[in-house]
């Protein structure tokens, strides 16, 4: 592993809800510099040692030894290819992304060519230790329900006309494989893939409830396999800013981007 630079130096797509808790965790470490990729820069507010651009090439000219990217999965699409191209190390928050296998290949073969990796943080959730090594067994089943209040799913309860029947009873919007349950909600299910990508696609079911009997956004993992069995719940504080998105989730891009830095860590 490469010495700590005395400055380290972290790019950032997007400034929503993840992105601007990311951009004020990462400016609060004084020797870290941000750079961040948004179509529109703010006027005012702008923390110390964060600096803006509207360009992709910009930010990769800038030469960041990683970048968190926590935007969208068609900003991952459009960008995070280029940004590993480069040799930049990425920390994707829209993990749902990898759901299309000509995506997951394309990302794969571009990371051996070029060295850099795609780092997936646990985000919203935890355990990928435990599941990946249970996985190792190769019998395994894993069941992940999230459960979010139903302000979380306003836009598509609305869709559905489901929005009356969601604030006095849990409603399944959602029953089936991580790929689907990412590409059919994409601002929602980045945790369903990921732990798919820790315990096998094949071993995982997914299932999405909108639930008034929650008030945080609610995730369950249920294991069983060779190894033994494990469940773990996880009930995140929802971001101020976006009801869809936990505050962990920011919390952990950045703890895993920092985590590359480390000569000894976990
Ligand atoms: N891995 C995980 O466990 C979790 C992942 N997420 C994902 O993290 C990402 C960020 O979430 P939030 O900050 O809550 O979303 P947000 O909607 O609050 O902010 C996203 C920002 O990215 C910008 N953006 C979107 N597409 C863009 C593009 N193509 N080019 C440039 N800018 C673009 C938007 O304008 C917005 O400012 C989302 O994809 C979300 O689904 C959220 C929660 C958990
Ligand atoms: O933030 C969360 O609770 C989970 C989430 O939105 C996702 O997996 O995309």
């Amino acid at each position: 592993m490469a010495a700590v630079p005395d400055i380290r130096r972290i790019g950032l797509i997007g400034y929503g809800a993840a992105g601007r808790s990311c951009a004020a965790l990462l400016a609060a470490e004084t020797d870290c510099r941000v750079m961040v990729l948004t179509r529109r820069p703010p006027a005012d507010g702008i923390p110390e040692r964060v600096a803006f651009s509207a360009d992709l090439d910009a930010l990769i000219a800038w030469k960041p030894d990683a970048i968190i990217e926590a935007a969208s999965a068609d900003a991952f699409a459009e960008m995070v290819p280029d940004c590993l191209d480069s040799g930049i190390d990425v920390v994707p928050a829209s993990v749902g992304a990898l759901q299309s296998p000509e995506m997951a290949a394309r990302i794969h073969a571009i990371c051996a060519r070029s060295g850099a990796r795609l780092i997936i943080p646990a985000g919203a959730v935890g355990g990928l230790d435990y599941i990946a090594a249970a996985a190792l067994t190769g019998n395994i089943a894993v069941t992940y329900t999230s459960r979010k209040p139903p302000a979380a799913w306003a836009g598509e309860l609305a869709a559905l006309d489901l929005a009356d029947t969601a604030r006095t009873e849990p409603v399944t919007l959602f029953e089936g494989s991580a790929p689907e349950a990412a590409k059919l909600y994409p601002r929602n299910l980045n945790a369903g893939l990921t732990i798919a990508l820790a315990a096998g696609f094949e071993r995982t079911r997914v299932r999405v409830i909108a639930d008034p009997g929650v008030t945080r956004n609610t995730h369950e993992i249920a294991i069983t396999g060779a190894a033994g069995d494990a469940v773990l719940r996880f009930e995140n504080r929802a971001s101020p800013d976006n009801p869809k998105t936990s505050a962990i989730t920011a919390l952990s891009l950045v703890a895993t981007a920092l985590r590359r830095y480390a000569p000894v860590g976990t």
